[in-house]
């Protein structure tokens, strides 16, 4: 795999056991045998690609120096992508950002990736056929490089706070920008420091003195030729973050800053030139671009989790401590049950976000498929979904990416051990696009209009159905657990809403009644989104084409994903699942009786997620398992061992204090 000559003898004993076929796995997790092959090429040009290499390692370098190296390299990648004759055929930007391929070269973000990942995606479900024929070609051509401005400095969560303001003049046909305050810059947007040119600005549209909400325009920030910012705007970087940071995320203001009239993007609401203003279908279309980003979240988290598990697994393999029985040898950390409880279950949650995350992406196309002919009837349950997938996932996997880093000990901390960058990722994932409390409570409000008014999509057409709460559950397998989760999303609807009904009886108004049911809106959402996860796990094993030991190991993982959840919330099962101590006894004996099973093909499980050590990034979690020496070298770079005293530092400060007998 890595043509590496050392093997370390743990991994290799593991390796020779494997009683399954790893490429059905790494074709599953890629969708296809085409789909693999096209990551593999993808991922082989850019490593052995001289130029996308860094000559200093960028852990060492200055905030400034780092943003340079990546935006180098972002660069020359879509230069080098875009020109076929250069890289692998067929590879779109799309697979580059979606497979995580392009995180070989750019580590610590890309300063693109706003550009691909929601400025061009808004251009195309935002403008008319006149506005696309004039912009993509610039846009795709990266003449005009762009970003998504909404969040401003004062304002994230709540859109219709937004300050700035777009006012129309139909003397000159023109909006007018404005920034009425420090609360009003936008703040965040990716790229928008010093590398983008062009934003899709989110405003509150004003005409013939009335404000119409918030809109997409196009306002072009930078000179094309020269890059500096144009008259009345302020532009620059945010400055050092938990991570992300050659993201260059940015601020900006507007001191009256004119744009024409058909720079507002109108293809579901228009301005005319008398000031006329024509209404969407829908004001939440315009919030498109948030959904995409949502809905590609969930995939983007399972393949950081993947890596984290992997980086774990294969540590804990090689690594040996303590004593396990009397006398032995240390053993390796892998045989501890209490290890394998931090492995194994976001080892299984890597799958279920696999599946659901398929799922929702299906019904992303078919809702955009209707909305294009008109039909915005997907557009609840695609909200609804995406908000819980993309708040479960992240959530989880930032819990699940810390555990796997203790599992790591001290060695986990290293910058080294790839554990900091992961987890700097998903846990941006839990606030960006819709901070997640912000969105389990757009989810909560779905679930109980749909239980109080019997209507609904897909993915809630349980609540609908009036046995759920009286259906007794006999055995506990896959099939009746999700149908448990189902009873507790219920039943925390329902709690939810007596607590409503009390609060307006006593005369307290509605928002404040929703605001004291937080807590149990929340639970109901979250125990939604597990069920929803279930049910895409428990159907994608049931549908799909799989070997008999494929299928039992991916029913062993369903089996070990769901019997953690439900121990973890075993509360919620008594409370509204007729759950009995005597079940929860027999489903701890199965949880651990599971991680004795997955115990034994758990190393060759990663491997077969195919992620290739320049992908990884980790000294311990290599595929030859070298983690010691890995670890001495990546030390040996520090630039504070190049000399045995580091002289500068020694004679200014050292010494004195030594000197000063203190
Ligand atoms: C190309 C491949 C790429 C690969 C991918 C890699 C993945 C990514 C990895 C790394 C990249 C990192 C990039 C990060 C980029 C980050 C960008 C951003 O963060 S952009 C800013 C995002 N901001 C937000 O998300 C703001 C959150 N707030 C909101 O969305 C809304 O304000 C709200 C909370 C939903 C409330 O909206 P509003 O006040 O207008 O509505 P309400 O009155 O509450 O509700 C009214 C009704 O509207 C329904 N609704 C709301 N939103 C939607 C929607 N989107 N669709 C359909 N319906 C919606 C809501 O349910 C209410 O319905 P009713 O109850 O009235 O029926
Ligand atoms: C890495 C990163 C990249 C980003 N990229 C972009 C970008 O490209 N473009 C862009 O426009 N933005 C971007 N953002 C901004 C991001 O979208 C916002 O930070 C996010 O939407 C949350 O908004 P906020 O920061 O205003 O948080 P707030 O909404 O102020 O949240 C603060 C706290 O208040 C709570 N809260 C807020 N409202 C409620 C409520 N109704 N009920 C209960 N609790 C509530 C939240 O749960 C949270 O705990 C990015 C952010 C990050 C971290």
């Amino acid at each position: 795999m890595s043509g590496a000559v050392y093997e370390n003898p743990d991994l290799k004993r593991e390796r020779s056991q494997c009683l399954f076929d790893k490429e059905e796995i790494t074709n599953l997790i890629d969708g296809g045998k085409e789909k693999t092959k096209e990551r593999r090429d993808l991922e082989e040009f850019i490593v052995c690609d001289e130029d996308l290499k860094d000559s200093v390692p960028i852990e060492y370098l200055s905030h400034a120096d780092k943003y340079s190296a990546e935006l180098r390299k972002a660069c020359l990648l879509f230069k080098k992508l875009s020109n076929p004759s250069n890289g692998p055929a067929e590879v779109s930007t799309v697979a580059l950002l979606s497979t995580g391929a392009g995180a070989i070269t750019l580590k610590e973000g890309n300063p693109l990736a706003l550009h691909y990942i929601m400025f061009l995606p808004s251009l195309m479900s935002m403008c008319t056929p006149e506005q696309q024929e004039k912009w993509l070609p610039k846009a795709t051509s990266l003449q005009m490089i762009g970003t998504y401005a909404q969040t401003e400095m004062g304002h994230g969560t709540f859109l219709r706070g937004l300050e700035t303001t777009a006012t129309y003049d139909p003397t000159t046909k023109e909006f007018i920008l404005e920034s009425p305050s420090i609360t009003a810059y936008k703040w965040w947007p990716g790229g928008l420091g010093q590398t983008t040119n062009y934003a899709i600005v989110m405003a509150q549209l004003f005409t013939h003195e009335k404000c119409e909400g918030i809109h997409p325009f196009l306002v072009q920030l930078r000179d094309e030729e020269t890059h500096e910012p144009l008259p009345g705007i302020s532009v620059g970087e945010i400055g050092p973050k938990l991570g992300f940071n050659t993201v260059n995320n940015g601020y900006l203001g507007f001191e009256k800053v004119r744009i024409p009239r058909d720079h507002l993007l109108m293809k579901h609401s228009q301005v005319l030139e008398d000031g006329t203003y024509i209404k969407p279908a829908s004001t939440k279309l315009g919030y498109g671009a948030m959904v995409f980003v949502r809905v590609l979240v969930v995939r983007d988290v399972a393949v950081q989790l993947r890596k984290a598990v992997t980086i774990a697994t294969r540590y804990s393999c090689v690594r040996h401590q303590s004593e396990l029985k009397p006398g032995d040898p240390e053993p390796q950390i892998l045989d501890y049950v209490a290890q394998q409880n931090k492995l194994f279950p976001p080892l299984a949650a890597t799958f279920g976000f696999h599946f659901a995350a398929n799922y929702v992406w299906d019904l992303y196309n078919s809702a955009r498929e209707g909305i294009g002919k008109g039909d915005l009837h997907l557009m609840p349950d695609l909200h609804g979904l995406s908000c819980a997938l993309k708040a479960l996932s992240s959530s989880e996997a930032s819990n699940f990416v810390e555990v796997l880093r203790q599992s790591c000990g001290g060695h986990g901390y290293m910058v080294c051990s790839n554990f900091p960058r992961i987890y700097s990722l998903v846990t941006a994932a839990e606030t960006y696009e819709g901070e997640n409390t912000v969105l389990w409570l757009q989810v909560a409000k779905y679930l109980i209009k749909t239980r109080m008014d019997k209507s609904g999509g897909k993915s809630v057409a349980y609540l609908i159905d009036s046995n759920l709460m009286n259906n007794k559950i006999v055995d506990l397998n896959n099939d009746s657990i999700t149908n448990l989760f189902q009873r507790v999303a219920a039943g925390y609807v329902d709690l939810a809403i007596k607590k409503l009904e009390g609060y307006n009886r006593q005369g307290m108004a509605p928002h404040d009644a929703w605001n004291h049911s937080a807590i149990h809106l929340i639970k109901g959402a979250q125990a939604h989104a597990r069920y929803v996860v279930a049910d895409c796990f428990v159907r994608s094993i049931k549908e799909g084409k799989f070997s008999d030991p494929v299928r039992l190991i991916l029913n062993q993982l369903c089996e070990l994903l769901l019997t953690y959840w439900l121990v973890e919330h075993s509360g919620d099962f008594f409370m509204f699942a007729d759950l009995s101590a005597n079940q929860l006894f027999k489903l701890q004996s199965k949880y651990m009786e599971l991680l004795g099973t997955i115990r034994t093909y758990a190393v060759n499980l990663v491997d077969s997620f195919d992620i290739r050590d320049e992908a990884l990034d980790s000294v311990l979690g290599c595929w030859d398992g070298n983690a010691y020496q890995r670890l001495f070298d990546e030390a040996s770079k520090s630039p504070l061992n190049k000399t045995s005293v580091h002289r500068e530092s020694f004679e200014k400060y050292l010494k004195p204090l030594m000197k000063s007998n203190l």
